[in-house]
């Protein structure tokens, strides 16, 4: 699958867009295609113009927002005129009808891309009310080089989808880091501590997509009966601890995101 034909612009250009454009990039896209927008004038990659302030007299095709969804008031007025064939926003929680009142385009594509996109690791989910063809291939030709792309057909469940994949990668850092601190609080040196919580969540998320059956079942298979893991399971399904830990987390996130889709709204 070929990238979709430019100019694209991304406004703001920070660590979530920054990450994907570095992966279209290093998948082939054609830098000469691409303006960066921002307020500091970010050092872009090697042929992207890097600019402070929009150009005149010139039109993207595609453009994106790569800002924080609290910025939209402020900057949407200043792209109003551009009415780009293709508005693609980043922006956790803003619903595609804000941003279409906000911004005039042919159509509008949510994205919800996660960190690992900059290893083409990550997970893109798309969203577009448009039935046009020409609009969901060029939004899955950006997005499919990233890692997984699926499309949510439903907006109202996008605000799950960023909390849990959006966002996800930060609770699993949390997850690594903690189980490193465990591990030192054994006795382990800090160094050993991260290899080998490193190594285990790499090697059991690999395992686990390829598998026969789904992780609660694989956990099981670790736990030798009367033996060491069952007692650690054991902890962790007491009163459904880490479910419910969980369930916290990713309501907290998604009830996030709706404020900021509020907020937006307003
Ligand atoms: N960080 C993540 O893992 C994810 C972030 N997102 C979304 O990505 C967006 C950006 O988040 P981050 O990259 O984390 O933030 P960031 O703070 O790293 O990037 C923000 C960018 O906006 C630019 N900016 C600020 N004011 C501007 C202006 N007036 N005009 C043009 N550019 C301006 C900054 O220079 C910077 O490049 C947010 O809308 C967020 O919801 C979505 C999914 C994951
Ligand atoms: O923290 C945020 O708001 C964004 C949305 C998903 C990940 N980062």
């Amino acid at each position: 699958m070929t990238f979709p034909v430019g100019p694209i612009w991304l406004v703001g250009c920070g660590n979530m867009a920054g990450a994907m454009l570095r992966r279209w990039l290093s998948e082939g896209l054609d830098p000469a295609q691409v303006t960066v927008i921002t307020r500091s004038g970010t050092r872009a990659p090697e042929g992207v113009r890097s600019l402070t302030a929009l150009p005149v007299d010139e039109t993207p095709a595609i453009l994106m927002l790569g800002f924080k969804p609290q910025q939209l008031g402020d900057i949407a007025p200043t792209l109003a005129h551009l009415n780009p064939a293709i508005l693609l926003s980043i922006l956790a929680g803003v619903e595609e009808q804000t941003l279409a009142s906000h911004i005039p385009a042919g159509a509008v594509v949510r994205m919800m891309p996660n960190l690992p996109v900059a290893i083409g690791q990550g997970v893109t989910a798309l969203y577009t009310r448009s039935t046009d063809a020409v609009v969901r291939d060029a939004a899955e030709a950006l997005a499919r080089p990233l890692g997984l792309a699926p499309w949510v057909e439903d907006e109202g469940r996008f605000d799950a989808v960023t909390a849990l994949a959006g966002c996800g990668p930060a609770f699993v850092f949390r997850f690594i880091d903690a189980l490193a601190q465990a591990g030192v609080g054994l006795g382990l040196s800090p160094e050993l501590a991260q290899q080998l919580a490193l190594a285990t969540v790499d090697g059991a998320g690999a395992m686990a997509i390829g598998a026969d059956a789904p992780p609660a079942v694989l956990a099981d298979r670790v736990a030798s009966p009367g033996g060491s893991t069952r007692e650690g399971l054991n902890v962790l399904d007491a009163e459904d601890a880490l479910k419910r830990l969980m369930a916290e987390t990713l309501t907290a996130a998604e009830r996030r995101n709706r404020e900021m889709a509020a907020a937006a709204r307003r």
